[in-house]
């Protein structure tokens, strides 16, 4: 069956599209077929595998304001088994302009529907908020994987997205499960990265992945030459705990 997963978290610039990218990466390398979905405006996921968010036919502005199904909407990537649902910048005004749309929640969900029988994986990256855009990603999905950065304040807004969650459960997805919380950008040689990992493993017990991403510049640098870090570099540390996470996924899901 497909599992579908929402990369959520509404703080900003925690590690989401990066998971994105190269999660799917790693799914689809261990020969999963794997469809992304990019639902934030900044469209990082899309431009993440080299393509252009200016010259899309369709994206998925399309699918939450004028009904476009996916099927017309998904693209190929560079990366074999690896399919897109891009998003583009036109995204940024979609709250708005569905604000009372009747089922607004839902829109993604029954707009994907036809094609997800074809994947193993669908990957939803959400832009950092508690908005409409999110809320469609929790209500298409299985579940949620939530990424939290080895910071200051790494669980500060936590409790508002677990809210956010159980509100979703409540109302529309009673299945909606966390699927694993994600420790990111771990700095080895701070004493705070260790603090964070302990409060962090505190709130959300055994939902915490064994694996935990470092902070590792190949990670960063991968997306300005469109690649994952699969194929920008496979023996950096970033590609390696990637590919650990994805075993890891799998390994939960059998
Ligand atoms: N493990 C890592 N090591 C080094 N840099 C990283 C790592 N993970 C992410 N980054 C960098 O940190 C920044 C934020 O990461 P990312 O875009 O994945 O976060 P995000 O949660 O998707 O942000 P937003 O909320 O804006 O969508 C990016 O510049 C990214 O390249
Ligand atoms: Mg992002």
């Amino acid at each position: 069956m497909t599992k579908i997963i929402s990369l959520f978290n509404q703080k900003g610039g925690v590690g989401k599209t990066t998971t994105a990218v190269n999660l799917s990466a790693c799914l689809a390398k261990m020969d999963k077929k794997v469809l992304g979905i990019d639902l934030d405006p900044q469209s990082n996921f899309t431009s993440g595998l080299d393509i252009d968010r200016t010259k899309l036919e369709y994206s998925t502005y399309d699918i939450i304001v004028n009904d476009v199904d996916g099927s017309n909407v998904v693209i190929n990537t560079e990366v074999e088994n690896l399919d897109l649902i891009p998003s583009s910048i036109d995204l940024a005004s979609a709250e708005i302009e569905i604000a009372s749309k009747p089922k607004r929640e839902t829109i993604l969900k029954r707009h994907i529907s036809s094609l997800i029988a074809g994947y193993d994986y669908v990957i939803i990256d959400c832009a950092p908020s508690l908005g409409l855009l999110p809320i469609n990603a929790l209500c298409a999905s299985n579940s949620v994987l939530i990424p939290i950065q080895c910071e200051y304040y790494a669980l500060e807004g936590v409790s508002q997205l677990m809210n956010t969650i159980n509100l979703v459960k409540k109302g529309i997805n009673p299945y909606l499960k966390v699927e694993g919380v994600l420790l990111t950008m771990f700095d080895n040689r701070t004493n705070l990265s260790t603090q964070v990992v302990e409060e962090v493993k505190r709130f959300f017990g055994n939902k915490v992945y064994e694996t935990i991403i470092p902070r590792n510049i190949r990670l960063a640098e991968a997306p300005s030459f469109g690649q994952t870090i699969v194929e920008y570099d496979p023996s950096s540390k970033g590609s390696k705990a990637y590919m650990n996470l994805a075993k890891e996924l799998l390994k939960k899901g059998e």
